[in-house]
This record gives structure tokens, sequence and C-alpha cells, in this order.
């Protein structure tokens, strides 16, 4: 009996022992699966796992994108730098001169102006609608300086000339803050004058076509006072400039000061920002993204446009000059928005649907300049045809989108409405 019982004993401690030792070789096997679906490169992987697979594989693909990207930055930073090739003025000839919003689309172009003549270039700029990478070929060089500052605060340099042209001048951005626009316009305007006085330096303001508001006299010379809707969404910049205009020569009466005043009429070419919102960026883009070009209003209203490097040359003469009343810097060849949606279609080759919206209030309904001052006083008139201006535009603007496209963190229709409160 006693023999029976041991032996029951013992079977049963063997069966007790197996099954220890199977539950053992299954906890294992187990968890060598839960191992194998975490592992990614592990293989016979059902759906859900393909997915998680597949996710592990193109996040570390980023991870070795990102670190490459940031491996060639600081190569690419280790090479030395060259630059266009500058004249060379001597200390007599050479001029230190002060751009506001010179890492703008106008300021910027003006900077290369001066540079390349081999003149010393500072850039003050706050970067609401200028971009670095606008003067970036600049930086580092012995003659650019590039200051991040608000012209609505004083600023203490030595310059001999100021080129006074911060401001956002496209509807959209002027309107996105009108009280800053009217700060930047007139608390900046005293400040520019302000450091002009004590430097006794020349200084040239940037005013605008947009101080005859929408004009009853066609085509508008210097001498027209203008039809300004003081209340009205775009009196932020129109009234701004007009401020503007009155300060300069309040000061230059007081002070004795020599003072410029280009009235700048509608301008486009390379470098005009993604997101600037004016009728030729905005019809060449709808044009190349195949999109519909939107007519504000009728299209009957009429612009005249004037070629980037045309108003640079303008600006430079005008400051070298004598001559201290208000000049229009503008291309007299005029057309209604609707003509200028089908030059921008045809141009671009598309085949886009031309759409009217509504219109904008206070839209100024024809606009076109009077450059009699500036062919007699400055011998200058604009010399790029709008077919060629615009080639070079759509070309830009093209690229621009092949940029965008290949590196969307590089997007330049980012709105830094922040840097602008
Ligand atoms: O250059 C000038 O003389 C001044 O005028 C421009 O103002 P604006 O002429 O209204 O500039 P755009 O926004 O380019 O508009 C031109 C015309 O095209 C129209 N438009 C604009 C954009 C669009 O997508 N569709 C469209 O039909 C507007 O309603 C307007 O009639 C700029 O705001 C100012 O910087 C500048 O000082």
């Amino acid at each position: 009996m006693n023999q029976m019982y041991f032996k029951i004993k013992h079977i049963i401690l063997f069966i007790t022992g197996v099954f220890f030792i199977l539950l053992f070789i299954f906890k294992f096997l187990h968890e060598d699966t839960e191992n194998l679906e975490e592992n990614p490169y592990g293989s016979n992987l059902k759906f859900p796992e393909d997915v998680k697979h597949a996710t592990y594989l193109l996040n570390e693909a980023y991870r070795k994108i990102e670190a490459l990207q940031e491996r060639i930055i600081h190569l690419e930073s280790r090479i030395p730098k060259t630059y266009p090739d500058v004249k060379f003025l001597n200390y007599m000839n050479r001029k230190r001169v002060l751009i506001t919003g010179g890492a703008g689309f106008v300021g910027s172009h003006l900077v290369d102006k001066l540079m390349l003549e081999g003149h010393e270039v500072i850039v003050v700029d706050n970067f609401f609608t200028g971009r670095k990478s606008n003067v970036e070929h600049w930086i580092g060089h012995e003659n650019f300086e590039l200051i991040h500052h608000d012209i609505v605060n004083p600023i203490f340099i030595e310059v001999d000339e100021i080129y006074h042209l911060a401001s956002p001048a496209s509807p959209p951005h002027y309107m996105h803050n009108p009280v800053k626009t009217i700060k930047t316009n007139t608390l900046g305007t005293i400040n520019i004058l302000g450091l002009a006085r004590r430097l006794k330096a020349k200084v040239l303001i940037a005013s605008t076509s947009e101080v005859y508001g929408d004009p009853d006299i066609h085509p508008q010379p210097e001498t027209y006072w203008g039809h300004v809707n003081p209340i009205g969404p775009r009196a932020c910049y129109d009234e701004g400039k007009r401020v503007s205009e009155t300060l300069t020569y309040a000061y230059a009466k007081q002070e004795n000061m020599h003072v410029r005043v280009a009235r700048i009429f509608n301008t486009y070419g390379p470098r005009m920002h993604m997101n600037d919102g004016r009728v030729v960026s905005n019809f060449i883009l709808q044009a190349l993204k195949d999109e519909v070009i939107t007519v504000y209003g009728t299209g009957d209203q009429t612009r005249s446009f004037q070629y980037v490097s045309d108003l640079v040359e303008g600006l430079v003469a005008l400051m070298r000059s004598n001559y201290s009343q208000p000049v229009n810097l503008g291309n007299p060849v005029e057309h209604t928005i609707n003509e200028f949606a089908t030059i921008i279609k045809n141009l671009v080759g598309g085949n886009n649907k031309i759409i009217h919206v509504n219109g904008v209030e206070d839209d100024p309904q024809r606009r076109r300049p009077d450059i009699t001052r500036a062919k007699v006083h400055l011998n200058w008139e604009p010399k790029v045809i709008l077919d060629v201006g615009l080639q070079k535009t759509v070309e830009y603007f093209r690229r621009e989108l092949k940029r965008f496209r290949f590196n969307p963190r590089d997007n330049v229709n980012k709105y830094h409405s922040e840097s602008f409160k």
C-alpha cells in the first residue's frame, strides 16, 4: 500500500514537473514572439505588425534624413563663402548707407546695387515682411551689416545716407495690423528723420502712389493733393505715408535738412513674398498652380506696373539728385486688371479660369503715374517692358514653388504675424 502511495506520489511529482517545464517553455516562446513583434526586422509578421514595421522604418528614415541635413548645414558653414564682386571705392567716394526695410523685396535689390558699387550698407529690418534669405548672399561681407531692429524704436548709428523703406506695402499686410502700420510710418519716420538730423545725413523717404487715394485726376502728377478716405481700411497706409511726407518737409524746413521723397507706384519682380497678396504675385502663383485667377470686383480698375530694377535705378538717381520735392517713380504703361489677368495667364501658358470675386473697399479705380518730373530732374524713365519683367518674375516664382515642394519646412507661405505685433 505504502509502495503504491510512493509510486503515485512520484507520478504526480513527475507530471507537475513536466507541467512547469512546459509552462516555462511556453512563456519563453511567448516572450520571444512579443520581442519578435517589436523587432522590426523580424519576418513572418501579419497585417497590424506590418504597419508598425513600416511606420518604424519611416521614422528611422526621417531621423536619418534630419541627421544628414544637420550635417550638410554644418559642412556648408565650413566652406569659405564667396561674394559677388564689388567695386573698390576709396574713402572719399565710399558712403555708409543705412537702408531700413533692406531685407524686403525692394530694399534687398537696393542693397545689391549699392553693395556692387562698393558702398558700405547697413540694413535694419524687423523681418515682418522682409526675409534674411533676400540678403544672405552678403552676410559676412566686410561692407555689409544686418541689424534686426524695429524702426518704431530709435536707433543710433553713424551713416552718410539713409533710404527709409521700412513699412509693409501690400494691402493685406498693412491692413493686418493697422495701428502698427501707422506707427511704422509716423514714429518710424520721426526716428529716421531725427537720426538724419543729428548726423546731417541725406535721407530718402519711400512714399507711395497711395497718397493720391482713389484719384479723380488721371494720370497723377505730384502736384495732385489726392482723394483719400481718412477712416477707410487703406487709411493706415495712405494717411501713414501722407503724414510721413508731412513730417519729412516739416523737418526739412525747420532743421534745414536734405530730404528726398519717392512716390512709388506698383512694383513687381523677384523676391516678392510668396504670401505677398498683391495682384502680381497672386495671379502668377494662381497660374502656376493651375488654380482659378481671382479678379477683385469688375476688373475694370487700372494699374501701371514697374519692374523692380527700374525702381531701384530711380531711387538712387533721386538720392543723388538735387531735387527735394516728391517724385513719382512708376511705369506709365497702364492696364485694366482684367487685361493683366489675361497677360499673366497667357505668359504662364495655363488653361486657368479667370473669375470675379467681391471687390475691395476703397480700391483705387485708376492709377498711372505722370513721370515728367522724374524725366526732367533725374533723367530717369523705366526701361524694362512688362513682358520681360513678368517673365523673370514667373521664373522666380516657379523656383520658389519647387523649393517649397522640396522642403515644406522652408514654407515661405508662413505668415509671421507675431513679429509685427
Ligand atoms: O504700388 C502702389 O502704388 C501702391 O499700391 C499697391 O496697392 P494696390 O495697387 O491696391 O495693389 P494690389 O493689391 O496689387 O492690387 C492691384 C489691383 O489688383 C486687384 N487684385 C489684387 C489681388 C488679386 O488677387 N486680385 C485682384 O484683382 C486689386 O483689387 C487692385 O485693384 C500697394 O499696396 C502699395 O504697396 C503701393 O504703394
